[in-house]
């Protein structure tokens, strides 16, 4: 049985358990990225030129994190931002501190071509508007080249509640939930663009009252 949620209720349990259990957002950004390390060393995937594409919000933190883990493991990887890094989060600008640290390499502009695996790390629950122009021109030429994308919480361009694609989409051959499998991926045309969808426990804690406005599938 799998419990949806939308992303009001996801950022709504994100709060809960940084806020009252006290779990850190550091702490959970870091779960985030091992559980996405985790699913790409199964073996499924081509790991010999990995590009992550980050965003300014804790969705590109979960980018970053998992990009210096990529790193550590010396499987070739490169960072590049969508967006002017300066205007990033600061939970997102210091997970950039410690990539830069630990010498992860950084891209400007990549040829999506030369990329044997694309992390989209740029929107997650967090969009709540259509995507700027020029990053559905980069969506739509993305998903031409038919790359092989795996997608973080949600595949960039997807609205996690309504499954409406806001402007783009970029397309994802897999799609690793953290905490719970967003609604938005489970209707079309949001479906379309997630692929297989894998849920990844990182520890988000529900209140015992908690009312989900879904019933489990
Ligand atoms: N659910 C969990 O347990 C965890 C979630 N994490 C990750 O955090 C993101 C949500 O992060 P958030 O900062 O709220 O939003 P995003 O990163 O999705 O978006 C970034 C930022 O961009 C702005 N924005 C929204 N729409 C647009 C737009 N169309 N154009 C320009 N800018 C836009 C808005 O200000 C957003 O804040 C979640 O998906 C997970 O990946 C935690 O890191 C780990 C635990
Ligand atoms: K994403």
């Amino acid at each position: 049985m799998t419990q949806l949620v939308t992303t009001e209720e996801m950022q709504e349990l994100d709060q809960y358990t940084m806020a009252t259990i006290g779990l850190s957002e550091e702490v959970l950004i870091e779960r985030a990225a091992l559980a996405a390390l985790d699913v790409l060393g199964a073996g499924a995937y081509d790991l010999s030129n990995v590009l992550v594409l980050v965003g300014l919000g804790n969705n590109g933190a979960d980018g970053i994190a998992l990009a210096r883990l990529l790193h550590q493991l010396h499987i070739p990887v490169s960072l590049q931002f969508v967006g002017n890094a300066n205007k990033a989060k600061p939970a997102v600008k210091h997970q950039l501190q410690i990539a830069e640290a630990c010498g992860v390499p950084r891209s400007e502009k990549s040829d999506f071509k030369q990329a044997s695996l694309i992390i989209d790390a740029i929107f997650g629950t967090g969009l709540n508007k259509d995507l700027p122009e020029g990053l559905q021109k980069m969506v739509k030429a993305a998903n031409h080249i038919e790359s092989t994308v795996v997608a973080l919480d949600l595949p960039t361009g997807v609205n996690g509640t309504t499954g409406q694609i806001m402007g783009a989409a970029l397309k994802a051959k897999t799609t690793i939930s953290f905490g719970f499998t967003k609604v938005g991926v489970t209707k079309n045309p949001g479906k379309k663009s997630a692929g297989q969808v894998l849920v990844k426990e990182i520890g988000i804690v529900v209140p015992d009252d908690f009312q989900f406005s879904i019933n489990k599938q």
